[in-house]
């Protein structure tokens, strides 16, 4: 099969995890028989000072004619004093919104070998950690309008949250047929004891629910969900939120499996094309210094085989290989503990790409 692929690689960390993750997917072309054709372009801080703008009409144009996006992260405080309409960060707003990308699926999973590294008690983690979170994309406070004035001499700012039905109701339907698949449970997690939006938002889940009458749905809010996520982890299959509860939430849920460096994302739309990223920042403190953990953007490249492609087995092999690195000890410093062995960002992606079969 042939497919192109745009390939963001950002700011910071992005172009060294994004490198590994296109060595792992070229050992699968050669493996499979595939071709995978990548096409590069800029998007956030590099593409500000390259071109002037964090999304330049080159990026944009190139990811709506690929078959899916592949990207990095993006940011860092040399942008960080730039007004909030000119930061990198939106780019990835304005690259979800030109692409559709409403929903954006984010697993929380133990790798077993990995429990050695959860901050939580062995007593909770033998329960085990595998629920995803389906995260609204396009819409709430990150999509409303911002702006700072000035009353009485005084700076005064507003960030509007607002979502309409059809966009809960689009997303619900994603998190009720992901249960499906998986052990049927939807909690709905809103803050419907303060927000509109939020009462709105279970009403809508309720009335998709009916349609679902093999999926069994519950409500939490969102203070009580950061902690059950802690407390008690088992307890969640689908976990159903908006824009930045499941931003919050799912950094969260990363952590009590040992490390934000190993959990992928994809960002789906109505059609195949997708948008693949790991969900954590560019992480400016160990950028250029080929320490980062490339697990994650390896692992939502096997996402972009599988939801995008349709190649499961391809995306199999992928997830078999990381267990099987993990298996031999070797470890990233964010995941390390003392049996473990420590290799770079480019050995890690080495290793992995080597142990696809
Ligand atoms: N999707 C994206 O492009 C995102 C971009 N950002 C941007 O990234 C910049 C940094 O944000 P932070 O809040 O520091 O979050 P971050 O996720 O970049 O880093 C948080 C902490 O996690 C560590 N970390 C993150 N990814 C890692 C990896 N793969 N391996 C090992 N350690 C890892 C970092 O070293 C840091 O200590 C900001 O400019 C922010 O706006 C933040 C989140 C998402
Ligand atoms: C950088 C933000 C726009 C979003 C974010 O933190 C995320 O999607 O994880
Ligand atoms: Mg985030």
């Amino acid at each position: 099969m042939e497919k192109h692929i745009a390939v963001i690689k950002g700011d910071g960390i992005g172009p060294e995890i994004i490198d590994q993750a296109q060595k792992v997917l070229t050992r699968i072309a050669e493996q499979y028989g595939h071709t995978f054709s990548f096409e590069e372009v800029l998007a956030g801080g590099c593409a500000i000072d390259a071109c002037g703008t964090c999304l330049p009409d080159k990026t944009l144009k190139t990811c709506l004619n690929s078959d899916s996006v592949l990207l990095g992260a993006v940011g860092g405080p040399k942008w960080d004093h730039l007004p909030g309409s000119e930061r990198p960060e939106k780019a990835l707003l304005g690259l979800r919104k030109a692409l559709g990308l409403y929903a954006n699926i984010r697993p929380a999973v133990l790798f077993p070998q990995l429990a050695d590294a959860s901050p939580l008690k062995p007593s909770i983690t033998a329960n085990g950690i595998d629920f995803v979170v389906v995260r609204e994309l396009t819409g709430g406070v990150y999509f409303g309008a911002h702006q700072t004035t000035s009353e009485n001499g005084e700076a005064v700012a507003s960030d509007l949250m607002i979502y309409s039905e059809h966009e809960i109701e689009r997303i619900a339907h994603v998190a009720f047929q992901t249960a499906r698949k998986r052990r049927h449970h939807v909690t709905s997690v809103d803050k419907a004891n303060v927000l509109d939006t939020s009462r709105l938002w279970r009403k809508v889940v309720e009335r998709v629910a009916e349609q679902y009458p093999d999926v069994t749905l519950s409500h939490m809010y969102v203070d009580n969900a950061a902690m059950q996520i802690c407390k008690n982890p088992a307890q969640f299959d689908v976990i159903l939120t908006e824009n930045m509860f499941g931003d919050i939430l799912s950094d969260e849920a990363s952590m009590i499996t040992g490390t934000i460096g190993t959990i992928g994302s994809s960002s789906l739309g109505s059609g195949t094309r997708g948008m693949y990223e790991p969900i954590h920042g560019s992480a400016p403190d160990i950028a250029g210094q080929d320490k980062a953990n490339p697990i994650g953007t390896i692992l939502s490249a096997a996402m972009m085989l599988r939801f995008s492609f349709d190649m499961p087995s391809e995306a199999d092999a992928i997830e078999r290989a990381v267990s099987a690195v993990l298996d031999e000890g070797f470890r990233t410093g964010d995941m390390m503990d003392a049996h473990t062995v420590l290799i770079s960002c480019s050995e890690m992606g080495d290793r992995i790409a080597a142990a696809i079969q």
